[in-house]
């Protein structure tokens, strides 16, 4: 999916507090490519990757994903757009405690598709990271790292071309921190557009672009050659 910012602004108000998050934003990410953006807490990384998931709307400029033009788009496109397109990785994995991992999985489609064409694919991804072994556990039993492969799974549910992954491994020890990159870099193969946000220098090292954000700024910083 190509995606194209020019000119993006927010601001949040805070009683009579101002915070300017993003600021003239321009970004232009060819199909198929990966950026990852660094920055200090507080820049504006969430923000941005929530415009680029099209929850939030910027104040000004233009932003298309792919064919969405969220400045335009109602709410209803919005949603399709993430239910169609987007795959989504946070830090803190956010599965449901209440379901086991195969309904965790299947979440995102069940109120759309049939149940047991949305099994079948669940079941596949979840071999496809190393948990089928696991499909009925609570996300309670899992480690760390096998709950954001869950979480993987999941993003992948609906064949995003678009992966955004918020701080996938910040809250994993190096072991799972790898292994959930190889599973980011085996998706991107397949022509996913991916953007990452970390605060790893190690994972800067990942991905065709690097920018970095610093008080709602984001500068180019250098071309990379994806690894592996
Ligand atoms: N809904 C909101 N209302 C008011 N201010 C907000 C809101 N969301 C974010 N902010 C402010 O916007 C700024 C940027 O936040 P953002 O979460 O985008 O930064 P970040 O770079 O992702 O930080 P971190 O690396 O700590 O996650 C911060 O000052 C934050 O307090």
């Amino acid at each position: 999916m190509r995606i194209k910012l020019h000119n993006l602004n927010k601001t949040y108000q805070s009683g009579i507090e101002t915070t300017r998050v993003l600021r003239d934003i321009d970004l232009v990410l060819e199909s198929g490519s990966w950026l990852t953006i660094t920055g200090p807490s507080g820049s504006g990384k969430t923000t941005l990757m929530r415009c680029l998931s099209a929850i939030e709307k910027a104040d000004s400029g233009n932003a298309r994903l792919g064919q969405l033009d969220v400045m335009v788009a109602s709410e209803e496109e919005r949603r399709q757009f993430r239910r169609n397109h987007l795959g989504y990785i946070f830090q803190d994995f956010q599965l449901f405690q209440q379901f086991d991992v195969l309904t965790n999985v299947m979440i995102p489609l069940l109120p759309y598709q049939a149940r047991i064409t949305i099994e079948r694919k669940a079941k596949e991804l979840l071999e496809t990271v190393g948990l089928s072994h696991r499909s009925h556990h609570m996300p309670s039993q899992l480690s760390g790292g096998e709950k954001q492969r869950v979480a993987i799974a999941r993003a992948l549910m609906n064949d995003p071309q678009l992966l955004l992954c918020d701080e996938p491994t910040g809250n994993l020890d190096l072991e799972n921190r790898n292994k959930i990159m190889e599973t980011i870099k085996q998706i991107h193969r397949q022509g996913v557009t991916v953007v990452l946000v970390t605060h790893d220098p190690e994972l800067a090292q990942f991905g065709d672009i690097l920018y970095e954000m610093r008080d709602g700024e984001l500068r180019r910083k250098e071309s990379m050659k994806t690894r592996g």
